[in-house]
């Protein structure tokens, strides 16, 4: 077979558009204000974009059907037919039964949403049962391909590979697993090869990320039989296995074995893939697709290293193709579009558009040696190392990571707060209005000043307090008005960390985040949240929480400088927030609630490294939160996956109160902190605040039932899953009665 994968490629592009197109007009066509045929407009001209984009770099192989309304899993599901007939049966078109699976719709809720591996990405997760009807449904990827085509640019779609696609699905019913219909979920992929290969398709790209974790045997063999039964076909393309996120291990020579025509490798996030694939080969007639380019970070490629490691591979195959270590869906757009960042920071970063034009040149200089190369990057700035943020992190004591024992912390906290049982409370934000949106924009174009931007903030802080107070919530929250996101408000001024103006990331559908850029030692440059809080506490009476973001879900949430572990500068934001929380202590503030949501995010896929990493991260929230007094109560707020594998580290953060989303899973996560003997409070979510929808005062009622039989009522609080930045005000309003008058008939037994 000829090497005709082509040098270089990226294994997919971002799609929201530069400008985040997409997200304006899913959101309109959702509104109702522009009509599928104008949706279809705009995405075509948002996809063709991109490939031009992409050949005009001289990308040599390009991928297709990387756009997505909402999310690649999603299409894929729909690309074998994994409907379920709870969507089906809705009578919808094609576009809103896949926008319905997305988001729910009155009678139906949602596919559940999780995290994309350890991204910030979320995707909708299949369910398959027994009785799941996989039939191929070609439509989207030959469409992109026709479209792709019409432009002169021959495209390799790029689907879910079929093993990674249910073991990412969840059963559809209890006991049941996914993985048992690997076979029949392969002869649907073998007839959307054949009708690819109809249409001229010369190759696809079928990931397989799943096995950069821990698989099973059986998984890997299923990994092994898979291929070999699509690669029999008479009728279909070259197929490409591309696999990131991590090593491959006892995975990697199953693939060899199999007769793909190319697999891909992580070489960044995976290292020692190089290793093994130096054990399994010399690879003929197979090409090596190398990750040379970090594909999930803004770190400019050091180009002579990738270099170096990409002329160790073509040692090991007879054809080596360059691309990025994952999919450029995990970076901003364009470098070129930030205008205010200080030029030495710009030296070093790559977005998804300049990691094109490494990936031509690693690919240009291992082809012929042609490649002119920029001159490497001098030393960082020395201004971006801080001496005494380093001394004071060298100086930090066990006893520093320590509070008091528990059951004075909870005595000290009951005569201070002197809550009821079954205190009612919210996770931090209210609904992010329109109006506080455009406040932001307009102190950004110029027309609102400073104090007139804080003047509508103090009120909206007013508006959510009194709503509180008439709601009869007990621990009450300022809302997050002045946070346009709640790790880049805190990167917006700390020391180290830099802002983008134009660096956004999909997180799911068409939510989107900016994370900000952790360059060099963090520090503390003045209080964040103090005054905001002061003020809402201020106005009330009843406690008003603190709200920070913890260490951990702030590292997750940003790019992170490489040149240092990850436990170093998780340790120096934990001392920026443990001075805020001393600040907001001696501002009155009794109550600080510090978010980990991401603290599932961040653990390591193999096993065998999970305890280091658990380790620093429960070190580092403890950092933050052990320098305040007993009477002080810390609370924790985590969300957006399942926590059963790190129950024991929420344990170890010893906050004396953890919210913890729980609805989806009918409070599934109480089981797991009573199989600990989890003792400290716990607000499990009783209201989903993911849809719009309303729980029923009898629902919630339900809900409490179930956490009051499984956590003693003085240590239970009541509380939304998350919050409530995405609503809008009148089901907030609905909701919270329910909650509260839910809390008041339990309370009565
Ligand atoms: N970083 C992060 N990751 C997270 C979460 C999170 O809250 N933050 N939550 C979980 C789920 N992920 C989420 C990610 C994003 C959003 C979200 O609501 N994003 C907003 C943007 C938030 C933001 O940055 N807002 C800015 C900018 C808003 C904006 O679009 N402004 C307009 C102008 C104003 C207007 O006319 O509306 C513009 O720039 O063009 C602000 O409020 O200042 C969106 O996509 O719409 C929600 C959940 C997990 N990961
Ligand atoms: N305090 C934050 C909020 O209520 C926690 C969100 S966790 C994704 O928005
Ligand atoms: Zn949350």
């Amino acid at each position: 077979m000829t090497n005709s994968f082509g040098r270089s490629t990226v294994l997919g592009y971002p799609r929201i558009g530069a400008n985040r197109e997409l997200k304006r007009a899913v959101e309109a066509y959702w509104a109702a204000t522009i009509d599928a045929d104008e949706l279809d407009r705009t995405a075509a001209a948002l996809r063709a974009r991109v490939w031009q984009t992409l050949r005009d770099a001289r990308l040599d192989a390009i991928p297709s059907n990387t756009f997505s309304y909402y999310d690649h899993v999603l299409d894929t599901a729909v690309a074998v037919g994994a409907v379920p007939d709870r969507f089906r049966r809705l009578g919808l078109s094609e576009l809103d039964t896949y926008f319905a699976m997305a988001r729910g719709v009155d009678a139906e809720p949602a596919l559940e949403l999780t995290k994309w591996f350890a991204t910030n990405y979320h995707y909708l997760v299949p369910e398959i049962g027994p009785d799941t009807a996989f039939a191929a449904n070609p439509a989207k990827p030959l469409q992109e391909y026709a479209e792709a085509s019409a432009l002169g640019i021959a495209t390799r779609p790029v689907l879910v590979g079929p093993a990674t696609l249910l073991l990412l699905a969840k059963p559809d019913r209890p006991g049941f697993d996914p993985f048992d219909r690997l076979d029949d979920v392969v002869d649907a992929y073998a007839d959307l090869l054949a009708a690819l290969a109809e249409a001229g398709v010369a190759w696809v790209q079928l990931d397989e990320p799943a096995y950069a974790a821990d698989r099973t045997a059986a998984q890997i063999d299923g990994l092994r039989a898979a291929y070999a039964r699509l690669a029999e076909l008479a009728h279909r393309p070259r197929v490409f296995v591309a696999t990131y996120f991590g090593e491959l291990g006892d995975a990697l020579p199953a693939l060899v074995d199999t007769p793909v025509e190319a697999i891909g490798l992580d070489l960044v996030a995976g290292p020692g893939n190089l290793r093994r694939l130096a054990g399994a080969g010399p690879l003929r007639g197979t090409t090596v697709v190398a990750g040379l380019v970090d594909g999930h970070n803004v770190w400019r490629t050091d180009l002579r290293a990738a270099i170096a490691t990409g002329a160790i591979v073509t040692g090991l195959a007879d054809h080596v193709a360059v691309s990025t270590s994952c999919s450029l869906l995990h970076v901003p757009v364009d470098l070129s579009a930030e205008t205010r960042l200080d030029p030495q920071l710009v030296a070093r970063l790559s977005f998804a558009r300049q990691k094109v034009d490494e990936v031509v040149l690693v690919g240009q200089a291992l082809r012929d040696g042609t490649a002119q190369l920029p001159p490497p990057l001098p030393d960082p700035p020395a201004a971006w190392r801080d001496e005494q943020v380093r001394a004071r992190l060298a100086a930090v004591t066990p006893a520093d990571r320590r509070r008091g024992p528990y059951a004075d912390r909870a005595a000290a906290q009951q005569a201070r707060l002197r809550l009821p049982a079954l205190p009612t409370t919210t996770i931090g934000s209210f609904p992010q209005t329109a109006a506080l949106r455009k406040a932001r924009a307009a102190v950004r174009a110029g027309t609102l000043d400073g104090p007139g931007y804080a003047g509508r903030m103090r009120a909206e802080v007013e508006h959510v307090i009194r709503l509180q107070e008439d709601l009869g919530l007990d621990v009450l929250v300022h809302g997050e008005p002045e946070r346009n996101d709640m790790v880049q408000y805190f990167g917006e001024q700390l020391a180290g960390f830099a802002a983008t103006e134009h660096g956004w990331v999909q997180s799911y559908g068409t939510r989107c985040v900016r994370p900000p850029i952790i360059y060099g030692d963090v520090r503390r440059a003045a209080p964040m949240t103090v005054e905001w809080a002061a003020f809402a506490q201020s106005l009330t009476a009843r406690p008003v929480k603190g709200m920070l973001t913890g260490p951990v879900t702030i590292l997750a949430w940003s790019f992170v400088r490489t040149d240092q572990p990850l436990a170093d500068t998780a340790d120096q934001v934990a001392l920026a927030l443990r001075d805020e929380c001393r600040d907001l202590e001696a501002a009155g503030i009794a109550v600080i609630q510090v978010d980990e949501p991401a603290l599932r995010e961040l653990l390591p896929l193999r096993a065998a490294e999970q305890k280091a990493y658990l380790d620093w991260a429960v070190g580092a929230f403890r950092l933050a939160t052990s320098g305040v007094a007993d009477g002080t109560q810390i609370h924790t707020h985590l969300c957006y996956s399942e926590f059963g594998d790190v129950i024991t580290a929420i344990d170890a953060l010893d906050a004396d109160v953890t919210s913890i989303e729980a609805s989806r899973s009918k409070m599934e996560v109480l089981d797991d902190l009573a199989a600990i003997g989890f003792g400290r409070g716990v607000g499990p979510g009783v209201w989903d605040i993911h849809s719009p929808r309303v729980p029923p005062l009898d629902e919630v009622v339900e809900a409490l039932r179930r956490a009051v039989a499984a956590v003693p009522a003085r240590r239970l609080w009541v509380n939304p899953d998350c919050g409530l930045k995405t609503r809008a005000y009148p089901e907030v309003e609905a909701s919270l009665r329910h909650l509260v008058a839910a809390a008041a008939e339990i309370r009565e037994g």
